[in-house]
Formats: structure tokens, C-alpha cells, sequence
């Protein structure tokens, strides 16, 4: 489970966060009602109780039938690679080689990453799953080319053919086309589900079970979060005090919200995290700024700025309760003055750095919201996935914008392609 407080965020505005109950309400009823805007895209909201079985059982026979791969590379960019990056993260044991090993690419433009990708498959047996909901994103289409070039010339047509899984639209775009002239493997990405909220499709779900993630741990947290995002109640449904208190924030002059963790494994899910609230609420000139932390790392760098800086910004604290028990040994020369602490865990430490960031940070006037989970583990990602969803959906219609669409994105590509000489 997950708590969610906000005292010292709330004491930092003029209104108290029930007031907004009301709203509340009738931004829930919308969203059920699917009557506003972008209600065409609210596909993800039932898939914690509608996960495409046949999908998955299909994902599941696969890893079986490719379990000595020693690597699977996943192309995909934005919405298509962000969920599985945050969730393979968010699970692994550090140091520990998986296997197969997930390689991500199609979510830049690097010759350097790419060059040396391809080099370093040449040695390994390896399978394709690449994703895009358009199929025609220019990222994952040129990963795709060269990584399609380099499998064929590596096992055969025919077996390069059955080595890559696309994840794509049921009848369109040319990625579907391609998947379908080739006789690829096909995964689908309904319509109704926009990329940044495709996680618990097989967008998400092909990576994690090729991974070994514990996929119904992930679901039951996510079904979990659904449940308790059925009323729209502020005092029980956590996701929405969330998203009402950083609405209140916002509308009281904060601009910035900082994702700020204390476990390193948090870092990815920041940035899927920034993609969620940054493409759904940053339009018609409003949105908070969405920025990440990793705490303590960057309190040694960014920290100043936070304590400091110009007074517009808040931290959302992602609070992980139990994490792995080390203390720190005593030294009998205590070189480096560390025996005031010595036997303590690391984790009591870090939850004191916590602490006392907290507090030096409201005293500088940064509002605090912090988030509590259990512990880094697949029920707790999946339940994070789907409260942040149902969250940026509640926060981005409080503030009166379409949650589901993203017609910024497309000012660069059109200036790309012209000068690229697109026809
Ligand atoms: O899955 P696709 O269609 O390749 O899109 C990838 C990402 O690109 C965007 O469409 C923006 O261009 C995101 O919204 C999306 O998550």
C-alpha cells in the first residue's frame, strides 16, 4: 500500500485541499463518464481488471520457446520505451546480470550508441521487440532499419523473421504493415491507449516477462491502485490528494515539482514519471515544470538551488519504507569520525538524510508532498504506475486541459523533417 501525506505541503496555501472536493467529484464523474476532453483516449483506465490474457500467455510462451537468448533488444521512444526502462529498474538487484539481458534502443539518435550495439550483438543470440503505437516515430524506425539489417544478415530471413515481436497498432501505420507483410509476431496497442499510459499493455508487459519480473505481483498492485481510485473521496483516494494538492500548489504560485527519491533504483521511474505529467498537462502555456532528484546524490549538487533558488519550486518525496539491512562497521581508529554511527543501518541513515532534507527544505518555504510505499518490489511499481495514471488524468482536468493528446511534439518533427528534406 501507499500513503500519501501532504501537511507540509498543505500548510503553505491559502485553501485547505478538501475544499476542492466538489471538483473533484465531477473531474471523477468525467472521467468514468469518459465525457471530457480526450475521453477517446481512456483506454488504460479499466487494464489493471482487462489485461489482454491471449497477449500475455502469448508473451509467456515466447520467453519459453527464446529462454537462452542471451539479449533482447527493445526499440521504442517516449511512451513506448519509458514504462519497462522504469520498471526494469525500479526491480533489479544491482550488479546482478540478467538473462536475457534488455537492451533498449530507438530512443535516440546516437551513431556512437548504435554503432556499438550492433558491434556488440554480432556476438550474442539475441531476439527484436519493437514498439510504436504510430509505427512511424523516426527514433525507433531507424534503430529498427539498421537492428532488422544486422538479424537477417545474422540468422536467415526466416529465423530473423521469427526472432522479431512488434508492438504496434491492430490495423495501421507502417510498422503494422511491415509486422504484417513479414509475418512478425504482433502485439496491439488499442487506439484507446495513448504511450504514455501503455505500460500494462504488452508495451510494458513483453519486456517484463522476457526480464523474469514477477508480472502478477506488478498487475495485482496495479488492480490494487484501480480499487482504491473508485472513489473520489480526497480522504481515501490517495491519487487524487496527490494530484489536488499539487493542482492547489501550482495555482499558488509553485511552477516546478521535483520527483525526488532516496533509492537510486528510483531514478528511471522519475523520468517515466516527467513523460506522464510533462506531455499530458504541459500545453496552452500551463503545466508544471516536472524535474527529477536523486537524493542524496544531487542534494551535493542541485541542493543549493532547492534550498536556495528562487522560490517557485515543491518536491513530491518518493519514500521506500523497507529497503536491504547493512550497518556500518566500527573502526577503532575513526579516521574518518564515523563511529557516531557505527552499528547503525545505512537505511536509518538515509531515512535521517530524509528527514532532515525535509525539514531544512520547508523551512526554506519548499513545499513537501511525500509518497510512502512498502517496499521496490513488482506490486508496488505496478501500483505506482496505475496511481500516477489516474493521478495526471485528475490534476490535468482540475487544471482544464486535454490530458491525452500532445500536438506540441510535433513543431520539432515538422522543422526535422524539412530539414532533412522529407517529401
Ligand atoms: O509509440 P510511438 O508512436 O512511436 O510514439 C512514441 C512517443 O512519441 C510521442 O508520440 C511523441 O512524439 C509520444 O507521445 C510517444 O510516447
Amino acid at each position: 500500500m501507499i500513503k500519501v501525506q501532504i501537511k507540509d505541503a498543505e500548510r503553505f496555501l491559502d485553501q485547505k485541499v478538501s475544499t476542492l472536493q466538489g471538483r473533484v467529484e465531477d473531474v471523477h464523474d468525467m472521467i468514468r463518464n469518459k465525457s471530457g476532453l480526450g475521453n477517446d483516449f481512456l483506454g488504460w483506465l479499466d487494464l489493471p481488471v482487462s489485461i489482454n490474457q491471449e497477449e500475455l500467455a502469448r508473451i509467456k510462451k515466447l520467453k519459453e520457446q527464446y529462454k537462452d537468448l542471451d539479449c533482447l533488444v527493445v526499440i521504442g521512444i517516449g511512451g513506448s520505451y519509458l514504462g519497462a526502462k522504469a520498471g526494469l529498474e525500479f526491480l533489479k538487484t544491482p550488479f546482478k546480470k540478467s538473462k536475457p539481458e534488455i537492451i533498449f534502443a530507438g530512443h535516440h539518435l546516437s551513431a556512437n550508441y548504435l554503432k556499438h550495439l550492433l558491434k556488440y550483438l554480432n556476438k550474442k543470440n539475441y531476439a527484436i521487440n519493437v514498439i510504436s503505437k504510430s509505427g512511424t516515430t523516426t527514433e525507433p524506425a531507424v534503430a529498427f532499419r539498421l537492428l532488422k539489417q544486422h538479424i537477417e544478415e545474422k540468422y536467415g530471413i526466416d529465423e530473423a523473421r521469427r526472432r522479431i515481436f512488434a508492438t504496434t497498432d491492430k490495423a495501421r501505420g507502417s510498422l503494422y504493415q511491415l509486422a504484417k507483410n513479414e509475418g512478425y509476431e504482433r502485439f496491439v496497442i488499442e487506439d484507446t491507449v495513448g504511450g504514455r499510459f501503455s505500460v500494462l499493455t504488452s508495451v510494458g508487459l513483453l519486456p517484463f516477462v522476457f526480464a523474469g519480473i514477477d508480472v502478477d505481483g506488478l498487475l495485482n498492485g496495479a488492480k490494487d491502485a484501480y480499487m482504491d481510485a473508485q472513489t473520489p473521496d480526497l480522504k481515501k483516494n490517495q491519487a487524487y490528494l496527490y494530484a489536488a494538492t499539487r493542482y492547489l500548489l501550482s495555482q499558488s504560485g509553485k511552477d516546478v515539482e521535483y520527483l525526488v527519491n532516496y533509492e537510486p533504483r528510483l531514478t528511471f521511474f522519475a523520468e517515466w514519471w516527467k513523460q506522464l505529467f510533462g506531455e499530458s498537462e504541459g500545453k496552452n502555456h500551463l503545466g508544471l515544470l516536472v524535474a527529477s532528484a536523486s537524493f542524496t546524490t544531487d542534494l551535493h549538487s542541485l541542493g543549493q538551488q532547492i534550498q536556495d533558488g528562487k522560490r517557485i519550486i515543491f518536491e513530491t518525496v518518493l519514500n521506500v519504507k523497507k529497503t536491504d539491512k547493512l550497518t556500518i562497521p566500527w573502526d577503532q581508529n575513526n579516521l574518518d569520525q564515523l563511529n557516531y554511527i557505527a552499528d547503525k543501518e545505512i537505511s536509518y541513515v538515509n531515512e535521517q538524510a530524509m528527514l532532515g532534507t525535509k525539514e531544512a527544505h520547508v523551512d526554506g518555504l519548499v513545499p513537501n508532498i511525500v509518497i510512502t510505499i512498502g517496499k521496490l518490489d513488482s506490486y508496488h511499481f505496478g501500483y505506482l504506475v496505475y496511481f500516477f495514471e489516474i493521478a495526471c488524468a485528475m490534476s490535468a482536468y482540475l487544471l482544464g486541459v486535454n490530458p491525452f493528446d500532445q500536438p506540441g511534439v510535433e513543431a520539432y518533427k515538422k522543422n526535422m523533417f524539412r530539414l532533412l528534406g522529407k517529401k
